[in-house]
């Protein structure tokens, strides 16, 4: 069995690998504090993993962490997984490859692994990223910008937008809450809808769109493009890696 975590900035996630399959295992806040305590509460009744294949965009300080409770727990070293040029199919549109994050690279791998065509990945997370991959696997770039609670942490600083987030039942609202609200997730949809039609100006057809991270099944609705829900793409894209190496 293979451990499989995920690093981000503001959630861990992690799953195991075994025999052509993985399986979610949790998750927790990255709060490097807590940190230790949570692998210990969360995977200290787990059998030794015969290796740990770790994705981390979470800071250099949450992966040594994990990295010394695995050493401290197990005696198992982590493997850091970093992005490359080209691997599994997928060539980085990256000059510098190792400077696209690498839970964007894993989503790419993840992606190649599980579709056959063009796929446009849109990460909902801390920030959101949005990948676009071609029906060959090549890595056309991406784009980066604020996440859901990002946004709202930004407008929260104005005195007047400092209160409760309502939900919206349109997108024009006559209540603060909720037009911070329509704002934030429109600004989001927005993204995916232009990423969307940029994608099928570049390749000539209009690729699947791949949504995954923690705010995914908040955007969904809000997306009229029919879209497929990936939760833990970062870790499917781990896994492809797992069963590849030894
Ligand atoms: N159980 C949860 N706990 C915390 N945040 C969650 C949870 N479920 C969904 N979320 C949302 O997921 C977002 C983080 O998504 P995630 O993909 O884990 O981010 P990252 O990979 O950047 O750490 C949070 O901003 C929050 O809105
Ligand atoms: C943009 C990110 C911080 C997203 O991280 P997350 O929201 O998943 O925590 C991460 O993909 C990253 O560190 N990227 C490096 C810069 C780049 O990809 O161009
Ligand atoms: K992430």
């Amino acid at each position: 069995m293979k451990l499989l975590v995920d690093i981000g900035n503001s959630r861990v996630k992690w799953g195991l690998s075994e025999a052509g399959r993985w399986s979610f295992g949790g998750a927790f806040p990255t709060d490097v504090p807590y940190l230790a305590a949570e692998c210990e509460r969360q995977m200290a009744a787990l059998r030794r993993p015969e290796a740990v294949l770790m994705s981390n965009v979470g800071g250099v300080l949450a992966g040594e962490i994990f990295a010394d409770w695995c050493a401290k727990h197990w005696a198992v070293p982590v493997r850091s997984v970093r992005s490359e040029a080209s691997a599994l199919g997928v060539v980085s549109a990256y000059p510098d490859p190792a400077q696209l994050g690498v839970d964007r690279w894993l989503g790419l791998i993840g992606a190649r692994r599980m579709g056959q065509g063009a796929c446009c990945i849109v990460s909902a997370g801390t920030a959101m990223t949005v990948d676009l991959l071609d029906a060959e696997g090549r890595h056309r770039g991406g784009a980066i910008a604020p996440g859901l609670a990002m946004m709202r942490s930004a407008l929260g600083g104005l005195e007047a937008l400092g209160g409760p987030v309502e939900t919206f039942d349109g997108f024009f609202c006559n209540r603060t809450g909720a037009a911070l609200s329509s704002g934030i997730v429109h600004s989001a949809v927005g993204l995916v809808r232009e990423s969307l039609r940029q994608a099928a100006t570049l390749l000539g057809t209009e690729p699947e769109l791949l949504l995954t991270g923690g705010d995914a099944e908040t955007l969904r609705p809000h997306i009229e493009a029919s879209c497929r829900l990936v939760p833990h793409l970062v870790i499917e894209g781990l896994h492809a890696v797992a069963e590849q190496s030894p």
